[in-house]
């Protein structure tokens, strides 16, 4: 605690020394001001109001932001091309003052829906969201920073007295000791939407639907809602997530009263600079306890012909998507296994070389949705979706990540996630159905992806 409260005063100190040379008067866009940390934090701690946080546990970087020092919302087919445009403003007007050499800038949060026409019933996230938090922070290589933001012209006296009391809420808080899981509750079941007969009846559509030869994949999902017998602890849970699926990227995002928490092995992209990785997963089969019995599943699983075509449906697309805007693009022959603690997926890696002049938002719009989410065709998949499936996906299966100053970022499927509000739950999971598939087998894998998020709900 000494310690936190020796750090905080050098940060105010920092801050009041640097203030003065920021063009807080004449900048037009947003101006950033980095403070380095004497030490990485375990954690980002939770606090009340608006808050986002991406952390992944093997790669060791957690970045979060919190408050909102602008926002900007957009709906429909336009809804990526919007916000690029304000992106790009932002961009170019972008001020960075990093007075300890940290070489760490700000950044944004890009999120949307599984769709640009989802309505989102409660006003707690907009379709699609372009989000530049007042305070973030990043842990990175073993560095750590906070980054202080504002959009300009910004009057020095009033920022200064916000920027410390940012700093009075979070820096006590950032040498707390990781927290321990607690003792695991039992969560009631209220029901799913769809039921079980309702499940049944959605897939055998479906497959007629293939058997007619208007699609070829499909990927239908439902929604559980659980609640707990006490209220869900938020950084508990991201802990517990991130003790699970150390492999996944963890992600809890808020802007008013609900969270939306994931912990998601599936990236929609990556883009450093002009190179560009994207995962292609599709195909999933259970793990079992016993090390023999889990290599003879994998290796039934990787030879299944069912499988590998629903696999191959979503290479391809994601290949045709990068191929437009890639000078050169490569792909492994056949798919590896990614294993999980509750699932284990056939999964393609592919890496590309970009044409000059794309960014995060190009590639959002031309990869999402894939049919590892959708089906395909994308359009006459997404307008059979639109009629049969008997919920709101929200942000579900729609994407969210951090993009950087000049454009580029990573992007996440909304996967394996849950929407929280204090005691109350909803998770939601879906499943590729492809021809050969059975709707018994398609609700377990529903149960067992559910799994990854009411385990560690068990925990918070
Ligand atoms: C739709 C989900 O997962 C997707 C569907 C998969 C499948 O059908 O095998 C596997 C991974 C994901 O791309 C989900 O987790 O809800």
């Amino acid at each position: 605690m000494l310690q936190s409260l020796q750090v905080l005063d050098q940060l105010k100190a920092r801050l009041r020394e640097t203030l003065a040379l920021l063009p807080l008067a004449e900048g037009r866009g947003p101006v950033s001001l980095i403070l380095g940390l004497p030490h990485p934090p375990s954690g980002a701690p939770d606090l009340d109001g608006p808050r986002f946080y991406f952390a992944h546990s093997h790669r060791g970087d957690l970045r979060a932001g919190y408050g909102i020092a602008g926002e900007w919302q957009a709906q429909g087919p336009e809804r990526l091309s919007k916000l690029r445009h304000v992106a790009l403003g932002l961009s170019d007007a972008w001020v960075h003052c990093d007075p300890d050499e940290t070489g760490f800038s700000g950044f944004a949060m890009l999120g949307f829906a599984a769709t640009p026409e989802t309505q989102t019933r409660n006003a707690d996230l907009p379709n699609a969201l372009l989000w530049l938090p007042e305070l973030a922070l990043i842990v990175r290589g073993g560095q750590s920073a906070l980054v202080l933001t504002t959009l300009c012209p910004a009057p020095g006296d009033d920022l200064r007295a916000r920027w410390e009391s940012w700093l009075d809420r979070l820096v006590p808080l950032l040498g707390r000791p990781a927290l321990d899981p607690l003792t695991p509750a039992h969560l009631d079941a209220l029901g799913s939407t769809p039921d079980r007969d309702d499940w049944r009846t959605l897939v055998l559509n479906a497959l007629d639907e293939i058997q007619r030869k208007r699609l070829e994949k499909v990927v239908v999902c439902r929604r559980q809602r659980l609640q707990g017998h006490r209220r869900f602890d938020l950084d508990r849970l991201n802990a517990a997530l991130s003790y699970l699926f150390p492999s996944c990227q963890v992600i809890n995002i808020r802007r008013h009263a609900a969270s939306l928490v994931a912990a998601t092995p599936e990236r929609l992209f990556t883009q450093r600079r002009d190179q560009v990785e994207a995962d292609a997963i599709a195909g999933t089969a259970r793990r079992a306890e016993d090390t023999e019995r889990d290599a003879e599943i994998a290796l039934a699983f990787q030879s299944c012909e069912k499988n590998r075509r629903e696999h191959r449906v979503v290479v391809e697309a994601v290949r045709e998507a990068l191929d437009q805007c890639c000078r050169h693009l490569d792909a492994p022959e056949g798919p590896s296994i990614l294993r999980l603690n509750n699932a284990q997926h056939l999964w393609t890696r592919l890496h590309g070389e970009l044409k000059p002049g794309v960014d995060a938002f190009e590639l959002a719009e031309r990869l999402h949705p894939t049919p590892a989410t959708n089906g395909q065709p994308r359009r006459a998949a997404h307008d059979w979706l639109d009629v049969n499936e008997p919920l709101e996906r929200g942000w579900y299966t729609g994407a969210a990540g951090l993009i950087e100053p000049d454009l580029t970022g990573e992007l996440w499927v909304l996967l394996r996630c849950a929407l929280i509000l204090d005691r109350r739950a909803d998770l939601y999971a879906g499943a590729g159905i492809v021809a050969g598939s059975d709707p018994d087998d398609e609700w377990q894998e529903t149960e067992q992806k559910m799994a990854a998020m009411s385990m560690a709900l068990q925990f918070a």
